[in-house]
């Protein structure tokens, strides 16, 4: 069943058609890469999908529901997260409220809990700590949820942004070259970790990256995207031996 179904997605700035027909069906549980060379139009897909851009064509449904037109906050609350190319963390806040921002995205409180800090505050408190923390187990972060963000290692900054968009509990989650600036073996590790929280939580996630080698290593299926359009889409086996995708992207 699909839980993504965008169909003839198309956005234009000005002359520049940046996204130009794409269709993407995405598997409830999938791993799916997105890859394509520099400007071809793979960041803006997932500004699309995240409602940061309102597409000029096309359609967006997650889990059958419509999500064209909503904001990028509703969207969040109708299941999908993103991470960004440039970390986007609350640096002088630490890790373990980091991720607790993101689970007051599920469960806010009301103005009188939180100006009275009735008990039902501290309650919650606790279990929002918890569960912060479990996450950050995942991660291996858990050792530092009291350091500043901003004082963690760039590799471990990378982590926590996913930490983070894993706690708004979304059915799909987007993540923009989490490998982006990490050394191999920080990349290895981290393709382990994005394997293992799928598994963990049953989630689907949708991954944009330049090496191409490593996207086909952990993604079932593969979208290519050149100059906004679709190059290929398929196994990783069928994407890597297509002559198209071997002369425009990896230019041979
Ligand atoms: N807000 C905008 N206004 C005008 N042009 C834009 C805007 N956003 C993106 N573009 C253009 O759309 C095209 C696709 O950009 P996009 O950032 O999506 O590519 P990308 O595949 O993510 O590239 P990279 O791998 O370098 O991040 C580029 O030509 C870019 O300059």
């Amino acid at each position: 069943m699909n839980l993504l179904e965008v169909k003839n997605l198309g956005i234009s700035f000005g002359g520049l058609r940046a996204v130009d027909n794409v269709n993407l069906l995405i598997e409830k549980g999938q791993l799916y890469g997105l890859i394509g060379p520099n400007g071809a139009g793979k960041t803006t897909v997932f500004n699309l999908l995240t409602g940061v851009y309102r597409p000029t064509d096309g359609t967006i449904k997650l889990d059958g529901v419509d999500l064209v037109g909503k904001s990028p906050s509703e969207i969040c609350k109708s299941g999908i997260a993103r991470t960004f190319q440039n970390i986007r963390l609350f640096k002088k806040m630490t890790v373990l409220d980091n991720v607790k921002t993101a689970l007051h995205n599920q469960q806010g409180y009301s103005l009188a809990e939180s100006f009275l800090h009735l008990g039902s505050y501290f309650k919650r408190e606790k279990s929002m700590d918890e569960k912060a923390l479990e996450i950050l187990k995942v991660f291996d972060l858990d050792g530092q949820a009291h350091y500043l963000a901003g004082n963690l290692p760039y590799g471990k900054q990378r982590k926590l942004e996913i930490a983070r968009g894993l706690a708004t509990n979304p059915k799909l989650l987007l993540l923009d070259e989490p490998a982006a600036g990490m050394n191999p073996n920080e990349t290895a590790e981290l393709m382990d970790t994005i394997q293992l929280v799928r598994k963990r939580y049953g989630i689907t996630i949708l991954l944009i990256e330049h090496d191409m080698k490593l996207v086909s290593g952990i993604c079932e299926k593969i979208l290519v995207l050149n100059f906004g359009m679709e190059l290929a889409a398929g196994t990783p086996e069928d994407v890597l031996n297509n002559p198209e995708v071997i002369t425009a992207y990896l230019g041979e």
